[in-house]
């Protein structure tokens, strides 16, 4: 199997009704696994561990819970009482990601309007299928519009390579397909401008050196694995051009939650003079929210930084303990860019900049 742009890491299982098949992202980039899910605790379960991750994925994943939730309710004709408390326990799975709540919510819109009984568990099914079709599209819209950003700066350069730096992964194992961070620089790959991306390993599950760094390396991109303390160094050599991340939920102001650490390299780019890009989906939007700081931050368990994954020298996955079995940690898995420091976004419908005005005149407020 070929993992391209276009792969997706989600899909309902060909032969089988009622499953739903995953990567199981917690074993890349060591080993491929596909896991099925066949209950909606099959599918939070997925979510809240980070076999599924990433806040387009998120979203399609709970809305293929919600089939899930449907196709195993206990009177078989997906109850309007388990659908509705199913949606409340996948909205629990995870708090930063708003596509997990859009998605559940949605499916639960388009459930109210269908009686009960097998059009039910159907109609869900679909409804998921377009989550997820859609998602898709999004992303490589944003590609489309993230790729003159890229183009500009190659004219510039003269051939030279635009050198890109990303953190964690925003990319199609983060989403459906294509990415939303890595989407334009698939695009500009794909048209033949050379790019380097530095990947910041991300601490501290390495979403980066695990995730990242496998996908570009399937698709043919350069790219280097770097320390996460190194992208300002880098900046001030003047060996980015420009960063482009993700994002988990973005306010209708522009302020922007991603993975932590994303606040420190905008800052780094600030202070360098580098543009600094975030992509998203409009699903990622939270329009009710004002205030980056606002946003909840999801807290894992200290075991995340207490311990580093990987594979051995003799090619088992392991685990190994770096600081003292004693020493407390804490996990914050999220920080808050304010949109000041965002050089703008790239969406599905266009780019603009990071604010309220800059996203009403792309999108009207739902
Ligand atoms: C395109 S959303 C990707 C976004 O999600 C990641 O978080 P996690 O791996 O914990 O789900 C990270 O914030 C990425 O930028």
């Amino acid at each position: 199997m070929s993992f391209l742009p276009s792969t997706r890491p989600i899909w309902p299982h060909p032969e089988e009704e009622g499953v739903v098949q995953v990567i199981d992202q917690r074993l890349l980039p060591h080993k491929v696994q596909i896991l099925d899910l066949r209950t909606v605790e099959d599918a939070i379960e997925a979510i809240r561990t980070l076999t599924v991750r990433g806040a387009p994925l998120i979203g399609a994943s709970a809305a293929w819970a919600m089939y899930l939730a449907a196709f195993t309710s206990p009177g078989g004709r997906a109850e309007y009482p388990w659908m509705e408390d199913c949606c409340r326990r996948i909205k629990e799975a995870r708090p930063t990601a708003v596509n997990l709540a859009w998605a559940a919510d949605r499916l639960m819109e388009k459930l109210v309007g269908v009686p009960e009984g097998p059009e039910r568990i159907v109609a869900m099914y679909e409804e998921a299928a377009a989550v997820t079709d859609e998602e898709a599209r999004r992303c490589r819209a944003i590609g489309e519009h993230g790729l003159p950003l890229i183009q500009e700066i190659a004219r510039v350069k003269n051939g030279a390579p635009v050198n890109i730096l990303t953190h964690c992964n925003a990319g199609w194992l983060a989403c459906v397909a294509y990415g939303t961070a890595t989407a334009p620089i698939y695009a500009a790959h794909g048209a033949g401008i050379p790019v380097h991306v530095w990947v910041d390993e991300t601490r501290p599950l390495n979403q980066g050196s695990r995730l990242t760094a496998w996908e570009l390396g399937e698709a043919g991109v350069p790219h280097t694995v770097i320390a996460d303390n190194t992208g300002g160094h880098l900046m001030q050599q003047g060996m980015v051009d420009m960063v482009i991340v993700g994002t988990d939920r973005t306010t209708g102001t522009g302020d922007v939650a991603n993975k932590i650490g994303t606040y420190l390299k905008a800052l780094a780019a600030k202070d360098n003079g580098v543009p600094f890009y975030v992509a998203l989906p409009s699903s990622t939007i939270d329009w009710e929210l004002e205030k980056g700081s606002d946003i909840p931050i999801e807290a894992r368990s200290p075991d995340e930084v207490r311990y580093v994954h990987g594979m051995d020298d003799e090619g088992r996955l392991t685990r190994v303990l770096v600081p003292p079995a004693a020493s407390p940690a804490m996990d914050y898995a999220f920080d808050v860019t304010p949109a000041r420091l965002v050089t703008g976004l790239i969406t599905e419908k266009g780019f603009c900049a990071a604010s309220r005005e800059g996203l009403l005149s792309l999108f009207h407020e739902p």
